[in-house]
């Protein structure tokens, strides 16, 4: 195959955020994901019309010289029939064996339907560890990116035969938010059975949201369960969650329906968009907010609740009054406030085991006692990812302070902040 160079392939993504949805018409760089429920049956596996329909538009935008990134499901769901499967099995094992056979089913449909286009496609399979690991992202990175190079649409699915319960994704909308992320993508698009994000299960009569502009738009927004064709696994959930991670840093998202797919890449008005207003964030953060599993909780008094929350900094062993769950150093925990809400999640220095002996001690009595190697933070303010400001007492928390902590308070010296959450 020829290496493209000088075309429109090769256009750098813009720097700037779309503003709203008709500037999808202009877009250059986009990933869109398409859900199980859209591609699949769990009686018919693969649905032809379908699949080809959605190459058609997104083939069509590729020609024009758009760069296409496919996040695509449906892997578990085309080897169920093969595989004798009557439906989507909970075994982990079976899950992986009939994703081992759907994947290559669902890349030759692909192969074909995108090269009646003359379109090129590749198959990109990603576990969570390719992409927050500094060196396997910056691989990921380069592999996509030459890819785009020579025009190719990207086809990415999760690994699912050698990913564990452990590391696993499980939906395909957090990882299509982290690929956009990965690939500094103009806007995600989220496509489903449904047309919009609705207030609340559109069975029920419910009213679309036209566009969420930040947490305050989905506070009385109820979720449904797992759509109505079995053979998706977010639900709506997830894609309300990945299209919040991509918004938050920075890349708009839009989730609409399979078949309003032309209509949202020609900027109709369709679906419900996330309005991009966050800075681009480490991906670490992304996945510690968003994906990672949390292996235990601190629960913190209310002074460190304020200082990790509202003044962005370090916990320490000082403000801690209690650990649950069990989990090693370097392990993602949940730190909480008093009453119980999850403020921010983190990465402990010390083991679940280590913690109980040093809650409510000061940095020196510590120091004394444990000796050189004593990390001071429990959770550096470098590894925290604040969820919601703590408002003690139902007052507003005020802005960021950079006054210093006070002495024997559990919080160390102000860092860089790390927040994401509403
Ligand atoms: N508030 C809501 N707004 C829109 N859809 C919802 C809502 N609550 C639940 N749903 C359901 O979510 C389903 C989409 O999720 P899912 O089947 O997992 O999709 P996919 O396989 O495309 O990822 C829709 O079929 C819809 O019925
Ligand atoms: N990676 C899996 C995706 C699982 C899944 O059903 O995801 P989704 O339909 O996006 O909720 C597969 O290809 O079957």
């Amino acid at each position: 195959m020829t290496e493209h160079t000088a075309s429109p392939t090769s256009v750098p993504a813009p720097k700037r955020a779309l503003r709203s949805r008709s500037g999808l018409a202009r877009a250059q760089r986009i990933v869109v994901k398409v859900g199980s429920s859209s591609l699949t049956t769990v009686a018919g596996g693969i649905s032809d019309e379908a699949l080809t329909a959605l190459a058609d538009v997104l083939a069509v935008r590729r020609a024009a010289g758009t760069e296409i990134i496919l996040v695509s499901s449906g892997a578990i769901s085309a080897g169920l029939a093969p595989l004798g499967l009557a439906k989507r099995p909970t075994q982990l094992s079976s899950q992986q064996a009939a994703a081992s056979v759907g994947q290559g089913l669902l890349m030759a449909r692909y192969t074909e339907a995108f090269g009646r286009h003359g379109v090129t496609v590749s198959q990109v399979l990603l576990t969570v560890e390719d992409l927050m690991r500094r060196t396997t992202h910056a691989n990921a990175n380069r592999a996509m990116e030459r890819l785009l190079n020579f025009g190719v649409v990207p086809i990415v699915n999760e690994n699912d035969t050698v990913a564990s319960h452990e590391i696993r994704f499980g939906d395909n909308d957090r990882l299509a938010a982290l690929v956009a992320h990965l690939v500094k993508a103009d806007a995600l698009i989220l496509l489903s059975d449904v047309d919009a994000l609705y207030d609340g299960p559109p069975s029920e009569g419910a009213v679309r949201i036209p566009q969420v502009t930040g947490m305050q738009d989905l506070e009385d927004v109820r979720i449904g369960k797992v759509g109505k064709a079995g053979v998706g696994t977010g639900g709506m959930a997830t894609k309300v969650e990945a299209a919040t991670i991509s918004a938050q840093s920075g890349i708009p998202a839009l989730v609409t329906s399979t078949a309003n797919a032309a209509a949202a890449l020609a900027g109709e008005d369709v679906g419900t968009w996330f309005v991009g207003r966050g800075r681009r964030q480490p991906v670490r953060l992304l996945w510690l907010a968003h994906v990672a599993r949390i292996q235990g909780t601190l629960v913190v008094d209310d002074g460190a609740a304020k200082a990790v929350a509202d003044r962005r900094r370090s916990l320490l062993a000082a403000g801690i009054t209690a650990v649950t769950g069990h989990f090693e150093p370097g392990d993602p925990v949940a730190i909480s406030d008093p009453a119980g809400n999850v403020i921010a999640h983190g990465l402990t220095n010390y083991a679940s085991d280590e913690l109980p002996q040093m809650l409510g001690r000061s940095t020196r009595e510590l120091s004394k006692e444990l000796g050189r190697s004593f990390e001071r933070a429990v959770v550096h303010v470098n590894d925290l990812v604040i969820l919601q400001d703590h408002k003690s007492g139902g007052a507003p928390s005020g802005p960021p302070s950079g006054a210093s902590a006070a002495p024997g308070s559990a919080v160390a010296s102000p860092e860089s902040a790390n927040t994401l959450g509403g």
